[in-house]
């Protein structure tokens, strides 16, 4: 069984936030964002990015990746963010409003001339109406990049939309992404839910997420890293239900049959290379 990178709960912290630097090795995040973008005032953000730096490189967050996200490409921060990421060797380095492939190849030579390890890859938050049209040029730009970042606040900024439940407004931004994502093999992340005392809402999001095919969910608060992991993680029934139809198949080719039903349902080949899937991620999620 192929075996996955689980990225279901995505967490930012500032990373002017000390406390909440420290409180991140306690929690069951599958990856970390410290943040030197939104989250951190414009005067705190050099002492932000050395505590960012040193925390990425201390190897003391156990298996939960961790990544930095610098400032954006036309700051004043840009390119000193970038040097101090690539020197401490993060798993990646998540890159604010990319609109185009070449910006990626910039940041790809940035690393390299940085000596970043081949280790710290690129994860590129897509939230403009520019990216969205770019989604699938800046997701096949480098090998370097392995993960797609929905930023739905900028971008719901940017089109004058509103919030509302079922985000209707958004739905074509993210489907080009995801579109984006599927068709040049990288993993896609959905956006955050910013009112962190509705964990009814939240929970409605992240089915939603998981219903278009994200592979998880960026956070914002501690409290919506249980209902996440939950959502992106197989449940026993469907983990039950793989190991049915892997089982169903098997004894169908040995009766020489292609395919067979399982609970009602038509199972052809892809249908069990999904099951396999789903089985790999629980694996690697530890169910
Ligand atoms: C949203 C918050 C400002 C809420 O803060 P606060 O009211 O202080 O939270 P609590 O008192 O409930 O905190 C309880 C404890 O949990 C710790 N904590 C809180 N948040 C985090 C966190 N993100 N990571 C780790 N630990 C956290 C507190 O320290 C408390 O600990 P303790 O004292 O030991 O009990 C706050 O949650 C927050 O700042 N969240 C992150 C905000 C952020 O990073 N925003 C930027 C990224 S989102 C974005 O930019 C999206 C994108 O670009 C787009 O366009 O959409
Ligand atoms: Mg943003």
């Amino acid at each position: 069984m192929t075996s996955l990178q689980p990225r279901r709960s995505v967490l930012y912290m500032p990373g002017a936030n000390e406390r909440a630097l420290e409180k991140a090795k306690t929690l069951p995040a599958d990856a970390l964002i410290l943040d030197l973008e939104d989250a951190v005032a414009p005067d705190a953000k050099e002492a932000a990015r050395s505590r960012v730096c040193a925390a990425a490189a201390s190897g003391s967050y156990g298996k939960r990746e961790v990544t930095i996200r610098v400032n954006g490409l036309e700051t004043e921060w840009h390119d000193a963010d970038l040097r101090a990421a690539a020197a401490a060797g993060p798993s990646a380095v998540v890159v604010p409003k990319v609109n185009s492939a070449s910006e990626v190849h910039n940041i790809e030579r940035a690393l390299e001339l940085g000596g970043a390890p081949d280790q710290t890859k690129i994860w590129a938050m897509l939230e403009t109406p520019v990216a969205m049209l770019h989604a699938a040029e800046i997701a096949a730009a480098s090998e370097r990049l392995t993960v797609l970042v929905m930023g739905t606040n900028d971008l719901a900024k940017e089109l004058h939309a509103e919030f509302v439940p079922g985000r209707g407004p958004l739905l074509g931004g993210l489907s080009l992404c995801l579109l984006a994502a599927r068709a040049t093999g990288k993993v896609i992340l959905d956006g955050v839910y910013n009112n962190v005392k509705d964990l009814e809402g939240f929970e409605a999001e992240c089915r939603q997420g998981r219903e278009y095919g994200f592979d998880g969910k960026t956070l914002i608060h501690p409290s919506q890293l249980e209902p996440c992991n939950r959502v992106f993680a197989p449940s026993p029934e469907e983990i039950d239900r793989s190991r049915r139809i892997i089982a169903a198949f098997d004894e169908a080719r040995v009766a020489g049959r292609g395919v067979v039903t399982v609970d009602g349902r038509m199972i052809e080949n892809l249908h069990v290379e999904e099951a396999r899937r789903v089985l790999a991620l629980a694996e690697a999620v530890g169910d």
